[in-house]
């Protein structure tokens, strides 16, 4: 269970401190999935990162269970990553000199946790068998998603935070990918955080929210 609470992020800019969160509260139960919508720059990705443990929050907290992120130390906070957080960007981020299969079973190997009977089921599910032996390169925008999707998943991880995964694609591809991964996530111990631009994706999900004025508000409530 993740819960954000009273979670505020300021940057430094030249015209000043600029505060992008100014009390975020935000649940996450188990194997359940929330939309996070809202204008650009509203703070969606800073959000995501600090759930990540990619950054750190100025004030409040965000706790998985009873552990609190900004109790961690850097050492532990990429453990934390590791285990606990599959990623999937906009731009699929796969990387360019391993094989398919390498960079699915990349982070959960990092991670101590590939397992070899999951990735195969993986490969069917994504339906990447063929797949196996190319680069990155060699594959359209949505087989690579799948991709992504799949190394993200490989490791088990607690928390998937994808930030516009389907951004990068066509809506017929993006519901592919998407309802593949909602399949996939039937069958894992994975709670879904998912940014998105589009209320035709964002319904799909258990729950939607929007990022307004530096607050988490229900859908309809701005
Ligand atoms: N490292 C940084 N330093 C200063 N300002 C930043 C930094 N990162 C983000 N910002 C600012 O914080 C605000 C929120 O950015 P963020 O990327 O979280 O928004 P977003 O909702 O994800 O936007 P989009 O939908 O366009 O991706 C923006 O005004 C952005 O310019």
């Amino acid at each position: 269970m993740l819960q954000v609470q009273g979670v505020v992020k300021n940057y430094a800019t030249p015209q000043g401190p600029l505060t992008v969160l100014a009390g975020v509260d935000l649940h996450l139960g188990e194997r359940s999935s929330l939309a996070l919508m809202g204008e650009s720059g509203s703070g969606k990705s800073t959000l995501l990162h600090l759930v990540a443990g990619l950054d750190r929050v100025d004030a409040g907290s965000i706790r998985i269970g009873e552990q609190r992120l900004d109790q961690l130390n850097e050492g532990q906070l990429a453990h934390w990553r590791r285990t606990q957080i599959g990623l999937v960007f906009q731009q699929f981020n796969l990387i360019g000199s391993l094989r398919v299969e390498d960079n699915l079973a990349f982070q959960a190997r990092l991670a101590g946790r590939f397992d070899p009977h999951w990735q195969a089921q993986l490969v069917e599910r994504l339906g990447l068998g063929d797949l196996l032996r190319r680069y990155p390169e060699q594959l359209s925008g949505g087989q690579q998603q799948r991709v992504a999707v799949g190394r993200a998943l490989a490791s088990r991880p607690g928390f998937l935070l994808a930030d516009e995964p389907t951004g990068n694609l066509d809506e017929a591809t993006s519901d592919e990918v998407l309802q593949l991964l909602l399949d996939l996530l039937r069958d894992s111990p994975t709670s879904l955080l998912m940014v998105t631009h589009s209320p035709r994706l964002a319904a799909r999900l258990d729950r939607q929210v929007v990022l307004h004025r530096g607050r988490v508000v229900p859908m309809d409530a701005r």
